[in-house]
């Protein structure tokens, strides 16, 4: 067992936004949560990454129990997220938002900063490092000095990515990764992720774009009102009967 859920659960007062989700993420895969509006994605992921807890159920990682602990804990141990509306300092440049990923990985305390110890001064350059490797691997070199306010829509979602990545993860979570930006930024950011699979990341990821999900996730879940209604491979959810029916009519079609 890699990574999974049991029986989650999540109730905001009256209202159960994730029922009983069972599901197994699978190693160095493309894993997609797909499912209409309100469907509990975001609050399926939240509760993955630490970020709510869950009213019952448990999330397993590597044979760990993690939805106890802090979402910085959780990141710790090699779980990384994106966030549906990008969070980057707008007016620093691309460069210094990713190089504060990288921290999550170093010992430095205030002190070595204040007496610039050794210490500090090596993992500077650590994450000075891991930024322009980052950089590289999202295709954004030719605006690492850039400030994040004056890059394109699709650069900003790539920072976001080069942001997590950063932070070393096994497991990525992208949320809507490509929500807002125009089919030709979509086909290029779909080829940034299955690389960073075939590079053995393993990728969960929500997504409205029912297209490019089909042709790039290796398991699909999909969730309606909070409940797990269907998983497996793309050509079984395409024809799955409650699914079509999830949807009819819905906002999957782009
Ligand atoms: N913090 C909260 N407090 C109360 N209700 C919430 C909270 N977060 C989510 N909900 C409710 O839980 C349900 C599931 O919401 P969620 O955002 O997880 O759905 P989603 O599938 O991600 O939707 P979308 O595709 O629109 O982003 C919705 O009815 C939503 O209103």
């Amino acid at each position: 067992m890699y990574f999974e859920t049991r029986e989650l659960s999540k109730e905001f007062g009256g209202l159960t936004a994730v029922k009983e989700v069972d599901f197994a993420i699978e190693k160095g895969k493309i894993n997609a949560i797909i499912g209409p509006n309100g469907a509990g994605k975001s609050t399926f992921f939240n509760l993955i990454t630490g970020l709510h807890r869950p009213s019952s159920g448990e999330v397993f990682f590597k044979d760990q129990e993690i939805s106890h602990l802090s979402s910085n804990k959780i990141a710790e141990l090699g779980i990384a997220r994106t966030f549906q509306t990008t969070n980057l300092f707008e007016r620093a440049t691309v460069f210094d938002n990713v190089i504060v990923g990288h921290r999550l990985r170093t010992k430095t305390n205030l002190l070595d900063a204040i007496l610039r110890t050794k210490r500090c001064k090596q993992e500077e350059e650590q994450c000075k490092e891991k930024a322009w490797e980052v950089l590289q691997a999202t295709g954004l070199t030719h605006v690492a000095t850039k400030i994040v306010t004056n890059i394109s829509q699709e650069e900003k979602k790539r920072v976001a990515i080069a942001l997590a990545l950063a932070t070393d993860p096994e497991v990525l979570f992208l949320d809507e990764p490509t929500a807002g930006i125009n089919p030709d930024e979509t086909n290029g950011l779909a080829g940034l992720i299955t690389e960073l699979a075939q590079m053995g990341i393993t990728i969960c990821l929500i997504e409205h774009k029912m297209k490019m999900i089909m042709q790039m996730a290796d398991k699909i879940m999909v969730l309606n009102y909070g409940e797990k209604i269907a998983e497996g491979a793309p050509e079984e959810i395409n024809k799955n009967e409650e699914v079509i029916r999830a949807y009819l009519g819905g906002e999957a079609s782009a």
